[in-house]
């Protein structure tokens, strides 16, 4: 008998939906969201939270703008019961922000966890019970009537003891757990007998939240499963339609996405999806897809390293350096032609004008992250990442034959390291390359004079140890330097390339020139042919390399 045998798993069963509408909307707004971390993801963890660390994930939801929050299951731990009496007690909740309990629909738990939520100014009292055929037959052992009659029950009890605490605002919520799973026609039919004892109306309105308890379908499905409920569901107008999606194939978010196409007003899920197996809906994916939209996700989610920091101290679980929008690499190129589209489309990107950066779907500023991070160089990087990091972190904006020649140095450096090469390392291979401090040539001073419609240069140069005075002629300083280099060595020198540019604004501003020659060993005399010199670049101080010098100078 084979251990890994495929045959042993159903497919979902289809939706009986003919003309299915969701797949022609568009997401125009955020959907109400609902944490449930203090619920959800803290049931989840190897040690659930204490209320101390309540606290904190509660200080943070309501930091980053929750109006909705499941603050526990009361009726089942002692630290839930005491940390929403904390809450209540102390006046921690503020005006427009709504706690959710859930429970059970048993009554005992039903009438604890009211008791829990006592002198709340409002609160939602969720309640479930499970109707997915497997659930039925080999967890209750009930039939459908018998199931309902688990809601009916249930939506009865937490009637009667929501009346008990009149100062309070109460909204109800069921839940028919694995809804995924339960024949679409049946899911209505149970909603309906617990709408039947709330009555809601469109003034008063309850919540019927629809979860992939256990994810087992692909989204379209579950969209086919939301868009059938929202369409054979009486009462539409009083009714707030939620989902609660998991994780198990991957797709929590995607489903809750088109839920929303769908018809759901409102989404539960959890910060970074932590939460049962493969966790819960992860909101910051969810609301970052809509921001990346254009579309307000109505959270504030600029500060990310403090929704990691807070996350790993109350789950203990690390996140993901690729985990979506806020993981530590997910704005890092380390391959060429990324770092090379991205530098090219930052140079021309306005403030003024919607965000058009290859590979970077949003600018990394709005989460606080910097450029710092967005290339890195490593073997499989190329002349547009070091181009990157010189102009990023030394203000040098190399010339083209520069930047290959360098990209070249940086990747054998990369192959020996087999790894990461810093900023400084880079810079490092550029100065010994093409910066030589300890030159054979050196340019002591010189003087330019402008004669008969030509600059004259008088240069002082050492050559190993022996100064000479150097005369020579020509169209601009360089021009007659290289005149007088010639005339003085034989040597002939011919400008294939010179750039310069300021290293800050200012007339006192440093500047850097970067000059390519081709040189020909033999005595002056027009000839063709000749040959690039390797990496040689002369500055403006006569060096064989760059050199700084003042932009008054000329
Ligand atoms: C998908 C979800 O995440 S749902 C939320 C799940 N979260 C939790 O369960 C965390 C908190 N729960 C708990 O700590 C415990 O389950 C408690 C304290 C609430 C209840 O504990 P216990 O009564 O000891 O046991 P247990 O949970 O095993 O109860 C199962 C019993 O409740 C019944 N039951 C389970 N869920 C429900 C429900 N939603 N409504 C009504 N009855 C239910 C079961 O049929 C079973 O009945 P049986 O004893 O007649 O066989
Ligand atoms: C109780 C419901 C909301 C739930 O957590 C689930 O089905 O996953």
């Amino acid at each position: 008998m084979k251990t890994f045998d495929h045959t042993k798993y159903r497919p979902a069963a289809a939706v009986p939906i003919r003309q299915r509408q969701w797949p022609n909307n568009t997401i125009t707004r955020a959907p109400r969201w609902v944490s449930v971390d203090l619920r959800d993801g803290n049931q989840a963890l190897l040690e659930p939270m204490d209320v101390a660390r309540k606290r904190r994930m509660w200080a943070l939801l309501v930091k980053l703008g929750f109006k909705e929050i499941e603050v526990g299951f009361p009726a089942a731990s002692q630290p839930d019961y005491d940390f929403i009496r904390w809450l209540i007690e102390e006046q921690q909740i503020p005006a427009d922000v709504t706690v959710q309990v859930l429970t059970q629909a048993r009554e005992e738990l039903i009438v604890r966890s009211f008791e829990a939520l006592r002198g709340a100014k409002r609160a939602v009292m969720h309640v479930y019970n499970s109707t997915s055929t497997v659930q039925r037959e080999r967890v209750f052992g009930k039939d459908r009537a018998g199931i309902t009659a688990i809601a009916r029950n249930g939506a009865a009890w937490v009637k009667r003891e929501a009346e008990k605490y009149p100062a309070t605002e109460w909204v109800f919520e069921y839940t028919p757990e694995s809804f995924t799973s339960t024949e679409p026609e049946y899911a209505v039919e149970i909603c309906e007998a617990v709408l039947d004892v709330w009555q809601p109306t469109p003034q008063h309105p309850c919540i019927l939240n629809l979860p992939t308890t256990v994810e087992s379908a692909t989204p379209n499905v579950f969209a086919d499963q939301v868009e059938y409920f929202a369409t054979h569901i009486s009462r539409r107008d009083s009714i707030v339609l939620s989902v609660h999606t998991h994780n198990d194939r991957g797709c929590a978010v995607a489903a809750a996405e088109l839920a929303v196409l769908a018809g759901a007003d409102r989404v539960e899920g959890t910060l970074l999806g932590n939460g049962e197996r493969t966790g819960n809906m992860d909101i910051v994916t969810m609301a970052m897809n809509l921001y990346s939209q254009g579309v307000d996700p109505e959270l504030d989610l600029s500060s990310p390293d403090e929704i990691l920091q807070v996350y790993s101290e109350c789950t203990g679980f690390s996140v993901h350096p690729r985990h979506p929008w806020i993981g530590e690499l997910v704005y890092t190129a380390f391959s060429g032609s990324h770092q090379d589209a991205i530098r090219k489309c930052l140079h021309q990107q306005r403030a003024d004008e919607p965000w058009q950066v290859a590979y970077l779907p949003i600018d990394p500023r709005d989460l606080g992250r910097d450029y710092q991070a967005v290339v890195r160089v490593n073997s499989q990087s190329g002349k547009g990442g070091v181009a990157f990091v010189m102009e990023r972190d030394y203000g040098l904006h190399l010339p083209r034959w520069m930047q290959v020649e360098l990209a070249q140095l940086v990747q054998r450096a990369s192959e020996e390291r087999r790894g990461e090469i810093d900023s400084a390392t880079i810079h490092g291979l550029f100065m010994q390359h093409f910066v030589v401090d300890q030159a054979p040539v050196t340019l002591e001073g010189y003087r330019l004079d402008r004669r008969d419609g030509r600059d004259v240069i008088a240069a002082h140069v050492a050559e190993q140890g022996a100064a000479h005075q150097l005369h020579g002629a020509g169209e601009g300083a360089l021009a007659a330097f290289v005149d007088a280099w010639m005339r003085h060595g034989g040597q002939r020198l011919n400008v294939v390339d010179y750039s310069e540019h300021a290293l800050a604004s200012g007339t006192d501003a440093e500047a850097v020139a970067y000059v390519q020659l081709s040189i020909d060993g033999r005595r002056a005399r027009p000839r063709h042919g000749e040959r690039v010199a390797q990496g040689g670049a002369l500055g403006a101080e006569s060096r064989p390399g760059i050199a700084n010098r003042n932009i008054r100078g000329g």
